[in-house]
């Protein structure tokens, strides 16, 4: 029995950026629970994408939740200036900051808040957080692209994830991010995961609507 509702939450980093407004709606149309909105500085990951204007801009066009997700090396600098629109903020376990009085800051600025790690990041390096957050992003590519293949040996930490969740009685989703499509939204979900962020599966689909109801496993 999953802790929470399967949430599909389409990656904006995958859209036609030159058709911004009619891509927000075309995701949402086609079933979007939430939108993801990958923030990349240049130094934390090796790309560029978009900051707090272009999260405003989707804000005003969007009538569900976004997803914030902050791939920059100082996310304790930078998360105020996306809490006017984000629903959720994920900040990474490895940027140089204070984990913990980042993580407190999101929340008292009225938002959820999320961690995430690198594939290469072992999921000790999460556990002394895991009752702060509302969210543990489990990053199955390397982050800063989109269309990458699914990592299949993240597949233990998603399962690790849940299962220190059951034994512990905590309520963190469990969200998956990096060539989800079909088969590894599948296979994750059967590890453990509830919510996954789809990027190349979704949009470039010539039916956007049944892409998302595979990924959501229906
Ligand atoms: O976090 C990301 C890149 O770092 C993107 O959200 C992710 O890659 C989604 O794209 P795709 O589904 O094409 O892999």
């Amino acid at each position: 029995m999953p802790a929470h509702s399967i949430v599909i939450a389409p990656s904006i980093l995958a859209c036609d950026f030159g058709r911004l407004h009619e891509e927000v709606r075309r995701a949402e149309a086609a079933g979007a629970d939430w939108l993801h909105l990958d923030v990349m500085d240049g130094h934390f990951v090796d790309n560029i994408s978009f900051g707090p204007a272009f999260v405003d801009f989707v804000a005003k066009v969007a009538t569900v939740p976004l997803d914030v997700h902050l791939m920059v090396e100082r996310p304790d600098h930078y998360f105020p200036r996306f809490v006017k629109s984000a629903a959720n903020i994920t900040v990474h376990v490895e940027a140089q900051h204070d984990v913990r009085k980042t993580l407190a800051g999101i929340r008292e600025m009225g938002r959820t808040c999320g961690l995430s790690l690198r594939p290469a990041t072992p999921f000790e390096a999460v556990v002394p957080y895991l009752d702060q957050i509302d969210l543990l992003l489990v990053m199955t590519v390397v982050p800063g692209f989109g269309g990458q293949p699914f990592m299949p040996e993240m597949l233990t930490k998603v399962q690790d994830a849940r299962d220190r969740r059951e034994r512990l009685g905590m309520k963190y989703r469990i969200e998956v991010d990096g060539g989800i499509n079909e088969k590894t939204a599948a296979q994750t979900r059967e590890a453990g995961a509830d919510t996954f962020v789809a990027g190349t599966s979704v949009f470039a689909a010539p039916d956007m609507a049944e892409a998302m109801r595979k990924v959501r496993g229906v």
